[in-house]
């Protein structure tokens, strides 16, 4: 008897292969509440498996799949630069975020991260909020980025901005011998949780800066405030962003920014930001490279958050969290001087140092390498 009617993935391994570098790939489908996601572990050698949840109308189920594996693999490494004890893990839900999210939804979602019994901890991302994983909490702990009310950190696009903030004074001091911000030009690409507060920091310090978003109303919010602060906001269309005559490009939306088309239009010294997977592929870090622009690798500079989501487990300090996000500055400079020393590209020197802590914590720590439970002792 056919069981499932017409299902084909294919007559070969490519999916498989596809997933090669990851630990597992579950997908979840729960036709009551309408969830359809998908949930990547890429390597659990330091630790458990940690990494927000996106929710995106992706187009197509290789769309989806494409985007979290690579997000996953790229917490991997932004757990080990960040130094805490997780590995990479990401999901995405398919759905339009104004349109498809209900408790049930998320509820569900939360039965598939419990399903997983530890190996995973999840929270927010680009169109997911605090409010929607209350929902998931009912049904797993293994949720984080929880508000302060519940006995979380809040708002992880706070720590994200600072971080960014903290690696644009290190790459000022690196370009112009100053950790200053004004004096310097920026083009930030996203006014959303994480680029408005890093617009808003800029606005402050008396930086003038050109902002885009496909959100009117947020770029008329960031326009009103420029009123009462020293620095100069000038919105521009989407598109122009990349041609701004300006020193730095920040971007805070969506992934693959940094490609054939926009390079060759970057007129910038230097590229950082808090989007994840800036680069379409690690190709154009050597194009960008050969352009003589400086690139912060975006996993180093977007750290804030998740080391903010990975104190929770230890009970949420401010001051620990702050102390470990400022040290995002440090962290860059290494990568730039790494980079000129080996004559290599900013994103081959932060993967190196990222995969010579992986290794070294594992000889270390060989009896708890793959582990499907933390060190520390969270009931189920
Ligand atoms: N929230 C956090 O703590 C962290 C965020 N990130 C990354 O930073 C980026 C931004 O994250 P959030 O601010 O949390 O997301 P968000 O969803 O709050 O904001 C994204 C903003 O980008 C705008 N946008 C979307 N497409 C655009 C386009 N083509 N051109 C211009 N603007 C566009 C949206 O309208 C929105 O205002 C994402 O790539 C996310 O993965 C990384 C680490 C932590
Ligand atoms: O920032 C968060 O809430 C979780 C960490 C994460 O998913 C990320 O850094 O991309």
């Amino acid at each position: 008897m056919e069981l499932v009617k017409g299902v084909s993935v294919g007559n070969d391994f490519s999916l498989l292969e596809k997933m090669s570098e990851h630990e597992q790939v579950v997908f979840c489908n729960d036709p009551h509440s309408g969830l359809r996601a998908i949930i990547a572990i890429h390597n659990t050698t330091l630790g458990p498996a940690l990494g927000g949840c996106r929710m995106q109308p992706y187009r197509n189920i290789d769309e989806a799949l494409e985007d979290v594996l690579r997000l996953s693999k790229g917490m991997t490494y932004k757990c080990a630069a960040a130094d805490v004890d997780f590995g990479g893990g990401k999901a995405v839900i398919i759905g339009d975020p104004k349109r498809d999210k209900s408790p049930e939804l998320f509820r569900a979602f939360g039965q598939f991260v419990d399903s997983l019994n530890g190996r995973f901890f999840t929270g927010t991302d680009m169109g997911t909020t605090m409010d929607d994983f209350i929902h998931s909490m009912k049904e797993t702990r293994n949720i984080v980025g929880v508000p302060e009310a519940y006995g979380g950190g809040g708002d992880s696009s706070i720590p994200t901005a600072q971080g960014v903030i903290y690696g644009i004074q290190a790459t000022n001091q690196m370009l112009f011998n100053t950790t200053k911000l004004r004096g310097v030009t920026y083009a930030i690409q996203g006014l959303g949780k994480v680029g408005y507060r890093v617009a808003e920091r800029l606005l402050e310090d008396g930086a003038d800066i050109y902002v885009t978003d496909i959100s009117n109303e947020k770029l008329q919010s960031i326009k009103n405030q420029a009123e009462t602060t020293k620095g100069n906001v000038t919105i521009v269309k989407e598109e122009e962003i990349y041609s701004q005559d300006v020193d730095i490009f920040v971007p805070c939306a969506i992934g693959g920014v940094i490609n054939d088309k926009t390079i060759q239009k970057l007129k910038v010294k230097a590229i950082i930001g808090s989007a994840n997977n800036q680069l379409e592929s690690e190709a154009h870090g050597k194009q960008l490279t050969e352009k003589g622009i400086l690139y912060a690798p975006d996993y180093i500079v977007n750290a804030g958050g998740l080391i903010q989501v990975a104190d929770e487990l230890y009970g949420s300090n401010k001051d620990r969290v702050l102390a470990k996000t400022k040290e995002i500055y440090n962290i860059i400079l290494e990568i730039y001087q790494q980079a000129e020393i080996n004559q290599i590209t900013t994103n081959e020197a932060a993967n190196q140092i990222c995969e010579n802590i992986i290794q070294e914590k594992a000889r270390r720590n060989s009896f708890y390498s793959r582990s499907v439970r933390p060190k520390w002792d969270i009931p189920n």
